[in-house]
């Protein structure tokens, strides 16, 4: 998979791509994510992404040409299956969509600023607006990471485990069930002992009851979805 990412900030976004698994799937050249810096497609000494409103008020908007140079430049080398724009108005992110984009070859993700970009740019070139919750960042290159970070870690060979994705949470729509590590017994608090059982038809039955009862209690949403 390959990820393009459209920021003026590029250095607020690559940390979360320099530890742990995201670096481990770049380094294992699973993902290959490029940071794109809207500036260097700017035309004016000021290297201006943004103006002022039309209309009046509050906020600068970023302009279509430089987001024009940039994705159209990226797509003149290659076909994109998705170019997502990050904004508080677009479909909340969920597991889900997280795994419909894990399936995807190559994608651009565009971060928005100030009051956000010109609305030609989402009509034009824009396939799929996604918001990370219901509040509204400055920027959005922290939404992006959380993106990215939610898709990567689905690519078949990211995890160690295979499987320890699909046992998350949300997987299924329903919310993990309760785990533990040794010490078997800590201070009178005691693992239950189903999982000592050494019957693995019976703790997968336990764990899927512990997960429908978190569901039950925590989420009851999902269990109507
Ligand atoms: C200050 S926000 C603009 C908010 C916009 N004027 C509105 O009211 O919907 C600037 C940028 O941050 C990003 N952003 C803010 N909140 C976000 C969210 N909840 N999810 C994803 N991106 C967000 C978007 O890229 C947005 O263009």
């Amino acid at each position: 998979m390959r990820i393009d990412i459209i920021t003026v900030l590029p250095e607020l976004l690559k940390s979360p791509f320099e530890a742990s698994i995201l670096k481990r799937a770049i380094e294992a050249n699973l993902v290959e994510v490029h940071f794109h810096n809207l500036r260097d497609y700017t035309t004016d000494n000021y290297k201006s992404v943004d103006d002022y409103q039309f209309g009046g008020g509050a906020g600068m908007v970023m302009m279509i040409e430089p987001i024009d140079k940039c994705i159209s430049g990226l797509q003149a080398q290659r076909n994109y299956d998705e170019i997502i724009y990050m904004t508080p108005d677009g479909e909340r992110l969920n597991q889900s969509i997280a795994n419909q984009i894990s399936l995807k070859e190559n994608i651009i993700i565009l971060c928005g600023h100030y009051k956000g970009v010109d609305q030609r740019v989402r009509d034009t070139f824009i396939t799929r607006e996604i918001s990370i919750g219901d509040y509204v960042l400055s920027g959005g290159e922290l939404g992006a990471a959380v993106l990215c970070d939610a898709v990567i870690r689905l690519i078949p060979g990211v995890l160690g485990n295979e499987t320890s994705a699909l046992t998350d949470s949300f997987q299924d729509n329903l919310l993990a069930p309760p785990i533990y590590t040794r010490p078997r017994d800590y201070k009178g608090m005691k693992v239950p002992e189903v999982l000592f059982s050494g019957n693995f038809g019976e703790i997968e039955k336990w764990r899927e009851e512990q997960a429908y009862q978190r569901t039950k209690e925590r989420r009851p949403d999902l269990l109507n979805d």
